[in-house]
């Protein structure tokens, strides 16, 4: 079965605690030319500010996806084409792999044909998702294929994400979720400020994911990263 990811270069995640730039509006943020936005962030995360991006990024062509860190701030709306459920490979405890899912489970009536799971590698310890999760991002290059292997093969995951938001990841381990990877889809985030550190991820992996560059920059940055990840 093909899904919408297999034919994305791009995403851009919007993190709806944070700001746009100075005269930017979200008509700009979906016009950059991103094969689809990610709304989502770690930490300060409410519903009301979900859905003010939700509600004013709906009426542009860019597919929307909701990345929600706990299942408190799920929106539930038409405007959304689905939703990416992170899932953290190697969080300190289950609560982040399986726990926060089952609560999710329990309490809400899911729409299972928009749902899908993202299993993160969470590799920057700085990052707030690594300290929320309590990640061991201690993992070289083979420990990365073993993870990426186990979650395609085992848990037969479609995304494996190798995050490592905030800071630039090392090539070689990207490389090496690249190369344990056989049908899933290789997200690779972190980092990536111009149209030179998209262009070199994007050779390493199936889809990079700009966020921070938005929120800092703006959307003329953003552009450059689309062009860089689109001639990869
Ligand atoms: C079961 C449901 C509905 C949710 C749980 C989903 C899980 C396991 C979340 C844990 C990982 C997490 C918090 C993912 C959120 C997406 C993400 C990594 C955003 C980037 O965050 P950072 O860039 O580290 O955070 P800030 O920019 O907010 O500092
Ligand atoms: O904010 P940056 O460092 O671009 O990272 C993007 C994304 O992977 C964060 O979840
Ligand atoms: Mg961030």
């Amino acid at each position: 079965m093909s899904n919408p990811w297999d034919d994305w270069d791009h995403v851009l995640k919007v993190d709806p605690d944070k700001d746009l730039c100075d005269g930017e509006t979200f008509e700009d943020v979906c016009r950059t030319g991103t094969d689809a936005i990610e709304i989502g962030g770690t930490l300060d995360v409410t519903a009301e500010k979900m859905t003010r991006v939700i509600d004013a990024a709906a009426e542009y062509d860019v597919p929307l996806y909701q990345e929600p860190s706990n299942p408190g701030v799920v929106i539930d709306s038409p405007a959304l084409e689905g939703y990416l459920i992170p899932t953290v490979f190697n969080a300190g405890g289950p609560f982040w792999i399986t726990g926060a899912h089952k609560e999710w489970v329990r309490i809400d009536d899911l729409d299972w044909d928009r749902t899908h799971t993202e299993a993160y590698i969470v590799m920057n310890p700085d990052a707030s998702v690594a300290e929320l999760t309590d990640a061991n991002c201690d993992l070289d290059a083979d420990d990365v294929e073993a993870y990426a292997k186990v979650a395609e093969r085992m848990f037969g995951q479609e995304i494996v994400y190798l995050e490592y938001s905030g800071t630039f990841g090392d090539t070689e381990k990207v490389a090496a979720a690249g190369d344990a990877l056989d049908d899933a889809t290789l997200f690779y985030g972190g980092g990536i400020h111009d149209y030179e550190s998209a262009n070199a991820m994007a050779r390493h992996s199936d889809v990079i994911v700009v966020g921070d560059l938005l929120h800092d920059e703006g959307v003329d940055a953003v552009r450059e990263t689309v062009r860089g990840a689109k001639d990869a």
